[in-house]
């Protein structure tokens, strides 16, 4: 592991006019991890999301990505920098086609031998590759969702974040997901993941950060969210 994290937040404080969300937030993700963001609703998640990403200038604090930082970038530049999110509610675009979307975002700045080529992204996901000429509009939830996800990596992003990307997919499509996450994980694909679905997330992630009224509470390993279920019950309303 990277002595310098990928990802680094300290004493983050943000909000939206006068109303504080975020108060004081850190943590860090190293390269290769895959790491959840838990919380109940309301509790800052995508507010954090939004302030990593740019979307949101932070009142106060540190972000730096990949050593540098970018608390007071643009999010077009932070994106550059190698930050792809998949966001809730997936966009596609209705009249381009599965592979014009894998191609049209692609990063074609650096050749790199293990970047997400489109092959490699068929390879994840190869109902894409099926559906290679379809329409964005003539598609199923579930490849909608797959398709964001495809685009996002055909960015060749250091980070991928995806916020509740399995929000409103049936049971067995978000299944599917779950299994490409596994398989990014395995690949050395860093990500970050807002989702639901804890037991899930327990066997697909590294590391877990709990938010609580726009705070960290609570910051572990798989094995030691799975054997403290107060803090699901104290924290996750579960
Ligand atoms: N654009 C906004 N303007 C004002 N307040 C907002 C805005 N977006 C979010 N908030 C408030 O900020 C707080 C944190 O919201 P946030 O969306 O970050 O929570 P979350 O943990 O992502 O929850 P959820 O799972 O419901 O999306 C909430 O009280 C919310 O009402």
């Amino acid at each position: 592991m990277n002595v310098t994290p990928l990802l680094s937040c300290q004493n983050l404080n943000a909000g939206y006019g006068a109303s504080q969300v975020l108060f004081d937030v850190g943590f860090t993700i190293h390269a290769g991890e895959t790491v959840t963001l838990l919380g109940r609703n309301g509790m800052g998640k995508s507010t954090t999301i939004k302030s990593i990403m740019g979307d949101l200038r932070s009142k106060s604090g540190q972000i730096h990505f990949n050593g540098r930082p970018v608390q007071s970038l643009k999010a077009d530049a932070i994106a550059r920098l190698g930050m792809a999110i998949v966001p809730e509610g997936r966009l596609c675009f209705p009249n381009l086609t599965v592979r014009e979307h894998l191609l049209a975002f692609a990063d074609r700045r650096n050749g790199r031998a293990d970047g997400w080529d489109i092959d490699r992204i068929y390879a994840l996901f190869p109902r894409l590759k099926e559906r290679a000429s379809h329409m964005g509009n003539q598609l199923s939830g579930g490849e909608q969702q797959m398709l964001a996800i495809g685009r996002a990596l055909s960015t060749n992003p250091r980070l991928l974040i995806l916020d509740e990307a399995t929000e409103g997919l049936a049971p067995v499509i978000r299944d599917e997901i779950w299994a490409c996450l596994a398989k990014l994980r395995q690949e050395g694909q860093t990500t970050l993941i807002v989702d639901k679905y804890l037991e899930k997330l327990l066997g697909l992630a590294d590391r877990h950060i709990i938010l609580e009224r726009g705070r960290v509470v609570w910051e572990g390993s798989s094995a030691s969210l799975a054997n403290d279920r107060s803090l699901w019950a104290r924290y996750l309303g579960v």
